[in-house]
């Protein structure tokens, strides 16, 4: 039992020196810290805070995190006598009780047609399993830049969540998936969602990329083109988080315009000879493998290089962390053994076209995740923050923009979940002729609505919106890395036009107004 104390015992602590404050029940003793504080030790003199309960001018200016840490959670000297904290740091994996912070058919009293049972057991697993053991790190790498921590890789491969994050087949085959929470034979797409949603919940764009985007995209070409000699010796160092892989298509000769690539492979012998440069290539300055377009005779082909010294990668600095490995990768007579082509020589568009659906697909669910723990930040802010004496949500402007931004998220999960579906229940050939055009308007849709959301989210949060870190700091990350989801894995205007063309492509002959 905590020493307890009467609001009059409180109210005599408040000078230098001597300085009590109540936040949210809790006695602190700030003697000491106050000359510390980062706002300075004037703010904690003034009358309605010196000896007071502060708990609401604490949160105009702080978030909760503050208080959990070790070196002020000591400043805690005791209770405000017949009070109990109600302000708590949810526990991992709880589900959030702010409206539309989750996804409806994680809401009680919402019915999904798409979600089971075993999906919410999943789904509370690998929550639990993300903020326990991904979280720390993301928002650590998210700063400081560095690479990924290999612990926190072998962690998720051991329970296989780089093998499910290429989504169902036959590659989950024999795997204990999160402790056997899914059977590999039940794992769906709505279970990579899950994982996917999970992952973009920490307000780090940088590390979700940084923790292993590149084997989403770049290994499925090896599982689907490549010899069973290279799968064999490939797929378990990546799915073991060994060895780690990257998908390089672009060049600052060629981006969405795919066939202008420059890197070219040449035949001497039983090798291939690889010269040419990569660009933005995600998880390349760490990768061990590339998995690599190149032009050869007869047209493009896709080959597995593996690093060496004729392989160069450099980071590119670009507007999200460094850890998400962003690098220039430059190949200078690179021999690769001809067995590490993938697919046949000369169809290697057909290669990779079959992964774009999947990676379009992905960034829609991460973006769309992000995009909603925005607005859980916005409807927290606009409740807790004061101004002209009333909640920020008190003035009709905001009020129409959290509609804005409520509505285009729900709008875009709706649309992912039935997206999410018919992939479940197609067949590769029928996605491929059917969900693309879907898929890439979903992406665009979604990519449009980030930007949106973004500028909304600023405009709520004011200043706090720009500044790296303290109270806005989920928004200044959303709204610089947005455009990352418009633009990687297919730019928003390419999508749009994709999904349209694709639509024309189908238009009946006698259609007629
Ligand atoms: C337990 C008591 C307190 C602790 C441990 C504490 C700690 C901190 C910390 C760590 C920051 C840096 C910004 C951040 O990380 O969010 C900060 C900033 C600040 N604090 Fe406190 N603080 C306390 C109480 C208060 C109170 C009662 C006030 C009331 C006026 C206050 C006013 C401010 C201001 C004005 C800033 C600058 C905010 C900004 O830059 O936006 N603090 N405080």
């Amino acid at each position: 039992m905590s020493k307890q104390f009467t609001e009059e015992e409180v109210a005599k602590h408040n000078q230098p020196g001597d300085l009590w404050i109540v936040v949210d029940s809790k006695v602190y003793d700030l003697s000491r810290f106050a000359d510390m504080h980062p706002g300075g030790p004037n703010v904690l003199f003034v009358d309605t805070i010196a000896g007071k309960d502060a708990t609401q001018a604490f949160f105009g200016l702080h978030r909760l995190e503050v208080l959990e840490r070790p070196q002020y959670k000591r400043l805690v000297i005791g209770t405000l006598h017949g009070q109990k904290s109600l302000i708590k740091p949810p526990p991992p994996g709880a589900i959030s009780s702010v409206p539309y912070a989750e996804a409806s058919w994680l809401v009680p009293g919402f019915r999904s047609p798409y979600f089971t049972e075993r999906h919410r057991k999943f789904q509370a697993g690998v929550r639990t399993f993300f903020e326990e053991v991904v979280k720390p790190a993301a928002i650590e790498s998210e700063d400081s830049g560095k690479k990924i921590p290999q612990e926190v890789v072998d962690k998720m491969a051991e329970v296989n969540i780089i093998a499910m994050r290429l989504g169902p087949g036959k590659h989950l085959q024999g795997r204990k998936l999160l402790n056997g929470l899914v059977e590999p034979e039940e794992f769906d797409y709505f279970h990579e969602l899950i994982i996917n949603t999970e992952l973009a919940r920490f307000g780090t764009r940088g590390f979700i990329d940084g923790i292993l985007a590149g084997a989403v995209i770049g290994l499925p070409p090896v599982l689907n083109f490549g010899s069973p000699e290279l799968k064999a010796r490939i797929v378990p160092e990546v799915f073991g988080g060994k060895k780690y892989i990257a998908l390089a298509i672009t060049e600052a000769f060629a981006g969405s315009d795919v066939s202008g690539i420059q890197t070219v492979a040449v035949r001497e012998g039983d090798y291939w000879v690889i010269t040419g440069t990569k660009k933005w290539i995600t998880n390349g300055h760490f990768a061990d493998y590339f998995t690599t377009l190149c032009k050869t005779d007869t047209g493009f082909t896709v080959i597995l290089v593996e690093r060496s010294d004729s392989v160069n990668t450099k980071a590119i600095k670009t507007s999200y962390s460094p850890t998400a490995g962003t690098a220039f990768v430059t190949f200078n007579r690179a021999r690769v053994p001809v067995g590490n082509t993938l697919g046949q020589v000369g169809n290697g568009m057909k290669v990779i076209l079959s992964n774009f659906n999947h990676e379009r697909w992905m960034v829609t669910c991460t973006a769309l995740a992000a995009q909603r723990v925005v607005v859980e930040e916005c409807l927290k802010w606009a409740s807790q923050r004061v101004v002209f004496g009333k909640p920020l949500h008190a003035q009709p402007v905001i009020r129409a923009k959290l509609a804005g931004m409520i509505s285009r998220v729900e709008a875009g999960q709706n649309w992912l979940e039935s997206v999410t579906h018919n992939m479940n229940n197609m067949t590769y050939a029928q996605t491929s002729e059917l969900l693309a055009g879907p898929i890439a308007l979903c992406k665009q849709f979604v990519g449009r609505c980030g930007t949106e959301i973004g500028n909304d989210a600023a405009q709520i949060f004011g200043g706090r919106a720009i500044t790296v870190t303290g109270m806005g700091k989920v928004i200044e990350n959303f709204r610089r890395t947005t455009p990352f989801d418009a633009i990687l894995a297919g730019a928003e205007d390419v999508m749009a036009d994709l999904g349209v063309r694709q639509a024309l492509k189908k238009m009946p002959s006698n259609a007629r107004l």
